[in-house]
This record gives structure tokens, C-alpha cells and sequence, in this order.
């Protein structure tokens, strides 16, 4: 007996092996994983779910977040990453308790089981309250601790203990759904001393790391004036990159860079809405795409996005992509979806992203009976290009019905709003106080 059969739905695989549309598939799950995919099915289970008139599909993966930013989520608009970070985030997360941390997450948790993603890559502080938030949210994620050094080698130490602490604990929890990384935050805000010894750590202890890599031209022109080269060189001369580096942003790449990212494998994680909001720049998504880098797709935080909506993202990212080179040829709806999903997984060395026997279950079902879903004749198509986050019906994660039929099952929304509301006041308050 299966736990979950959802019947009638038009399947997107997204297998690269398979068939990529199933119309009227079924999708048999059983012990987190997926068992079947055929058109039909002798199997019985507890649950049954009609999908007619729905695309069944992976959950959508985002490849890079801050979670706990859903506190900041308009807290500081419309300017550049520096100032942005300097002189408004961080004096802010210098305030941020264990507690915060936690509503910050589970909010962004729902936010995420609500429009369809189902697992997330983060990077940030306090990161025990992000794993049990994740915990308890059902979701599945890769998180990392955020280390900053600014040169300084007593904090580097600590840095790293803190990464290193929270990995032993934290990689393989909540039943596998909770992965580790290490978080060095960026080749200009870590040491080459801090980034050699994560590199190492990281792969002492087989986990990956994810870094913020040339998300801005000051990030490239302060690495030349104090390295002599951009990041990819630098970070390539200390042997840093390889495929278990998942490198988030990647906008102002050089042809050699790009060649670098191509023969180390790095996994590059695209954030088109947040670059778009930083006016940090356009990243060069066909020329990585053409050389076969590995692109997934991340919102980044709620306060430079300013939501966690992946399909607003896949998008954006082809959108973007078109415009910026004047050919709409280009990243075309196939190419953007398996960036959101398959592509993701790859980035975090997850069984997610796909459909196929073997795979966790993770699957999302999104209703196509929507005026703006109508007529359909492609639906791929509809899903990069009409749908919405809040078109997603059935949530899955590891054969667990997060939502269902548009309700949550395990989080009580209402709830982790107003926590998060009051954890968001009482945050601000603290910091106007230290302020005056
Ligand atoms: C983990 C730290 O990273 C900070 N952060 C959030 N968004 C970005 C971004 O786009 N670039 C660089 N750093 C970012 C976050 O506030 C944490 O301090
Ligand atoms: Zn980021």
C-alpha cells in the first residue's frame, strides 16, 4: 500500500532521461520517495489526490536565501548592496535575537510552502533557530552559517568554530531534510586565510559551501586593488572552486572567469530580482548556460527581493535575460524551469528536482482553473510565464502533505504572522533606541 497517489494531473517530470509531459499521470509515493510514474497504476494508497485540471510537478528549489530576512522584508528599499548592507541590514541583524531569528524563518517557511518551493539553500545568523524552524516547517533545506571575518583572525577562529559547530550538529537532522554547508559570505568580506581553512573544513567533513561571488562592481574593483585580480582568480588560485561550491549572484564575470566556473564546476546560483533591486547589474545566464554551468535560481533575502515567489523569479530571470540582449530567443521557458527545479537539486546534491522512481517526494501540485490560466495550450509555458506562487494547491515535502488544497497543515498562519509582526516591532524598537 502507497501513502500518496495523485491521479489526473499533467506530470512535468523533468527528467532529462524521460519524457518532460505526462498528460494524465500518475504519481505513486511511498516512504518519501517517489515509487512511480506512469499513466496509471494498480496501486492503492491512504491518500488519493485528483489533480485534474492541475500540473503536477518537483517542488521549485531555491538555490539562495537568507530566510530570517522575512523580518526585513521593506525595511530598506531602492539602493546599492553597500549601502544597503552597511549602513541598514546589518546594524539591524546586530540587534536580531535567537527568537527573531526563529519567527523570521518559519514565516519565510510558509511564504515558501505557499508558492510552491520545497527546499531552499540559506545562508545565516543564528542558524540553530533557522534548523529548527526548518525542522519543524517540514521543508527541506541546505543551510549554512554566514561567516565574516573583514581580515580580523580572532573572528575568523570564532567564524569558523560557529560553522563548524553547527555542522556536526545540524547535517543529515530532521530526518534527512536538513543538509549542511559552509557559509563564508563573500571574497570580500572573508580573509584568504578564512577561505582556505573552509575550503579544507568543508571538505573534512563532505558537506559543500555557499558564497556570494562578484555580486557587485565595487566587490570586483576592491578584490583588484587588494589582490591584483577579481574573485573567481583569487578564489581559484587558493583552490577554492570546484563542484561543491555553490556560488550565488555571479554578475560581473569576465569571459576567463566564466571559463574558470566552467572547468571547476562550479554550481552558480542566479537571484535576477534581487540584482534587478540592487541595481547590482545583469549576470551573463546564456554564456554560463551555453558553457554547461550549472544555473539554479534564488530569490535571496526578503529585504533586497521582496518576496520568496520562485515562479516571479523564473521569470524575471528570463525576462531579464531577453531584454538585456535584445533577443527573445533566449533562456527560453524549458531552459528557466529546469533552473528552478532540477538544476537546484544538482546545486545541493539532493534526490529533489525530479520526478523519478528513487527521488524524494517532493511535489507540488499548482491549479490551472484560473482566468489566468486560460486557455492552455503548453504548460510549461503557463508555469514560467502566468502562473503565480499563490497557483499552488498541494505542497509536498518527503511524502508529507505540507499543504493541502490551499490550507496548511502543520503551521498555523495566522500565527507565525503575528509573531513575526511582533518580533519585527520589537526589533525595530531596539535598534531606534541603540540609534538616538
Ligand atoms: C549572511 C549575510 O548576508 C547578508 N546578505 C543578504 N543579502 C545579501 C546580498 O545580496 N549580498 C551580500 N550579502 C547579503 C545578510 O544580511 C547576512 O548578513
Ligand atoms: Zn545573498
Amino acid at each position: 500500500m502507497a501513502d500518496i497517489i495523485i491521479e489526473n494531473g499533467t506530470v512535468l517530470t523533468m527528467d532529462p532521461a524521460n519524457e518532460h509531459t505526462l498528460k494524465e499521470g500518475t504519481v505513486v509515493i511511498e516512504d518519501g520517495l517517489i515509487k512511480d510514474i506512469s499513466l496509471s497504476t494498480n496501486e492503492r494508497a491512504d491518500t488519493v489526490i485528483d489533480a485534474s485540471g492541475c500540473v503536477v510537478m518537483p517542488g521549485l528549489i531555491n538555490t539562495h536565501t537568507h530566510a530570517g530576512m522575512t523580518l526585513l522584508r521593506g525595511y530598506a528599499d531602492d539602493m546599492a548592496l553597500n549601502q544597503w548592507l552597511e549602513d541598514n541590514i546589518w546594524p539591524v541583524e546586530a540587534q536580531m535575537s535567537d527568537d527573531d531569528i526563529y519567527a523570521g524563518t518559519l514565516l519565510a517557511c510558509v511564504e515558501m510552502i505557499k508558492s510552491g518551493t520545497t527546499s531552499f539553500a540559506d545562508m545565516y545568523i543564528h542558524v540553530e533557530m533557522v534548523a529548527k524552524a526548518v525542522e519543524r516547517s517540514g521543508m527541506r533545506a541546505a543551510l549554512s552559517y554566514g561567516m565574516i571575518d573583514f581580515g580580523d583572525s580572532i573572528r575568523a577562529d570564532r567564524e569558523l568554530e560557529e560553522g563548524k559547530r553547527f555542522v556536526k550538529k545540524w547535517n543529515g537532522s530532521a530526518d534527512g531534510r536538513i543538509t549542511t554547508m559552509y557559509g563564508p559570505h563573500a571574497p570580500n568580506t572573508c580573509s584568504e586565510e578564512l577561505l582556505i581553512r573552509v575550503r579544507e573544513q568543508a571538505e573534512h567533513d563532505n558537506v559543500k559551501v555557499h558564497i556570494h561571488v562578484l555580486e557587485t562592481e565595487d566587490e570586483l574593483n576592491q578584490m583588484k586593488e587588494q589582490y591584483g585580480m577579481c574573485s573567481v582568480n583569487m578564489l581559484d588560485r587558493i583552490g577554492f572552486l570546484d563542484n561543491n561550491i555553490l556560488a550565488a549572484h555571479c554578475i560581473w564575470l569576465s569571459g576567463g572567469d566564466i571559463e574558470i566556473l566552467r572547468e571547476r564546476k562550479v554550481n552558480v546560483s542566479h537571484n535576477p530580482v534581487s540584482n534587478m533591486k540592487l541595481g547590482s547589474g545583469i549576470a551573463p545566464v546564456k554564456e554560463l548556460i551555453d558553457k554547461g554551468i550549472n544555473v539554479s535560481l534564488g530569490t535571496d533575502g526578503c529585504a533586497s527581493n521582496n518576496n520568496l515567489d520562485m515562479f516571479e523569479e523564473m521569470k524575471t530571470a528570463t525576462l531579464m535575460q531577453k531584454v538585456s540582449k535584445l533577443d527573445p530567443s533566449l533562456v527560453p521557458a524549458d531552459t528557466v524551469l529546469k533552473m528552478g527545479t532540477s538544476n537546484g537539486g544538482r546545486a545541493l546534491g539532493i534526490k529533489s528536482g525530479i520526478l523519478k522512481k528513487g527521488y524524494n517526494a517532493d511535489v507540488i501540485i499548482v491549479d490551472m482553473n484560473k482566468p489566468h490560466l486560460t486557455p492552455l495550450y503548453d504548460p510549461i509555458s503557463h508555469i514560467v510565464y502566468s502562473a503565480r506562487g499563490s497557483d499552488v494547491r498541494t505542497t509536498i515535502v518527503q511524502g508529507q502533505i505540507l499543504m493541502d488544497n490551499y490550507e496548511l497543515k502543520f503551521l498555523d498562519e495566522n500565527t507565525v504572522m503575528e509573531d513575526a509582526r511582533k518580533a519585527a516591532a520589537d526589533l525595530i524598537e531596539r535598534v531606534d533606541i541603540k540609534r538616538e
